[in-house]
């Protein structure tokens, strides 16, 4: 991890730059993905799980015995550990659940809002390089939770043909409606665009490396719904001398050893800590089975000595960590002052791997400082507010003379119209 010390504001922009592959190759290599998906539906799907999942595919669907096995297959424990995160899952994110809020603006008019599932979502679920079955409950859980009709669920298959056991569960758990095998760009052109096994839905869901994440925003040109950019994970942790040099080399790792691709980075109030913090992550890495690839991610990753506390916390906002950790003496103060992060962990005891599984938040975050726009996956995502009004006699007596004015005034005069018929009508 290469050291800055107290950089000049001009330099956030570049500092704040995560590793990313070269974009005119990925726009151009997930556009032709998504093509060959929409011409050629299922035999693009095998063709081109063949050539990045190096397995021949026949039946894309999963099937009731196949999730029957890998029920079978599990060792209890891990499913009880399942069964109890889906728990916290649901705990939070039905807190989420909003009222139908009236309101009368004026008398006789009344309006209200009104939360609507979302009938068909699809959710992705990584597999490239770790079978993330957690992503299951953190999207399975709140379109549950929503009413979502139909929830189709893409993740890629092993090298014997097969998706991971535990997603299976998971799925089964949360009540997924329907099981495929595809990964990366193109499962999101199939739940896009639909073909003859997998059907399209209206809002594709679910994190994903940056073929993936580029196949989401592409086919929002096309008019899907998608949550947001959800790329590779990154952690930004904040610490002062109060922190413990071992819990943030383990914090650091614990993203760093996502993704190649991934960024873990450290703002610290001076350099006194740097050194400690260096050695526990050698020994830390050493331990590690994923140690290749964290060691590729820290070698894109930065310390930043900023002594100055608001400094730090600019630098930070213009960041936009998808995961903050917050391990200073005045650790709740600074929290508070936080405006852009996907989700931020407070304190010594309060690691993000919690947040990944299993306190009750939700996962699926923005990435690359689209957290300055974005919020994290919640029970919302799953649904859209539709808007009612309801006027009475009184009310359009009282409120249709304005709208006049403002509809003459916007030279609309058909605008006017519909309410002028209906005030004369009242005379
Ligand atoms: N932001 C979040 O909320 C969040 C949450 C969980 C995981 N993640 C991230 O998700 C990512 C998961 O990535 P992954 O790769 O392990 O699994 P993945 O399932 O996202 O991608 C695997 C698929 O990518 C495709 N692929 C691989 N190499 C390709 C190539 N050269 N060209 C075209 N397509 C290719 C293949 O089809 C493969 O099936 C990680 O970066 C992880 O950090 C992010
Ligand atoms: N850290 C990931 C989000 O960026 C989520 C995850 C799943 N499993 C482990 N971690
Ligand atoms: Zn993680």
């Amino acid at each position: 991890m290469k050291i800055y010390s107290n950089p000049l504001q001009e330099t956030w922009t570049e500092l704040s730059k995560r590793p990313q592959l070269e974009l005119e190759f990925l726009d151009s290599s997930v556009r032709n993905v998504l093509n060959r998906v929409k011409k050629s539906g299922d035999d693009a799907l095998r063709e081109l799980t063949l050539q990045y999942d190096k397995v021949s595919i026949q039946e894309l669907r999963v099937s009731e015995a196949e999730l029957a096995e890998a029920e079978k297959s599990l060792p209890a424990s891990l499913k009880q550990a399942i069964t109890t995160a889906a728990a916290n899952i649901e705990k939070f994110h039905a807190a989420q659940k909003r009222d139908v809020m009236t309101v009368e603006t004026l008398p006789g008019v009344t309006c209200w809002r009104k939360g609507v599932a979302i009938d068909k979502v699809g959710i992705y679920i990584p597999g490239g390089s770790a079978p993330l079955f957690s992503t299951v409950l953190m999207l399975g859980v709140p379109a549950k939770l929503a009413g979502c009709k139909e929830v189709v669920l893409c993740s890629p298959p092993d090298k014997s043909g097969k998706i991971n056991a535990a997603i299976l569960f998971a799925a089964k758990l949360v009540g997924v409606t329907r099981i495929f095998k595809a990964g990366g760009a193109q499962a999101i052109a199939a739940m896009a665009f639909g073909t003859q096994s997998i059907p399209k839905v209206h809002k594709i869901f679910g994190p994903g490396n940056q073929y993936v994440t580029k196949a989401k925003q592409l086919v929002m040109e096309e008019g899907l719904a998608i949550d947001m950019p959800a790329g590779p994970s990154e952690v930004l942790v904040m610490a002062d001398e109060t922190a413990d040099a071992s819990f943030i080399a383990a914090d650091l790792l614990s993203q760093a050893e996502h993704g190649e691709d991934s960024q873990v980075m450290l703002v610290l109030n001076n350099d006194s800590m740097v050194s400690a913090i260096q050695n526990e992550i050698s020994k830390q890495l050493d331990q590690l089975p994923r140690k290749a690839i964290a060691e590729k991610s820290l070698a894109n990753s930065r310390v930043i000595i900023i002594n100055d506390q608001a400094t730090a916390l600019d630098f930070i906002n213009e960041y936009a960590p998808e995961h903050l950790i917050i391990n200073t003496k005045n650790a709740d103060a600074v929290a508070a002052a936080v405006s852009n992060a996907g989700s931020v962990f407070i304190g010594n005891y309060s690691p993000e791997a919690i947040g990944d599984y299993a306190s009750g938040t939700n996962h699926t975050l923005p990435t690359n400082g689209f957290a300055k726009a974005f919020a994290g996956v919640s029970l919302e995502s799953f649904m859209k507010y539709i808007t009612f009004q309801k006027l009475t006699e009184a009310g359009i007596k009282t409120l249709g003379p304005v709208v006049e004015e403002m509809a003459e005034a916007e030279q609309l005069a058909g605008h006017k119209r519909a309410v002028t018929i209906r005030l004369e009508k009242l005379k």
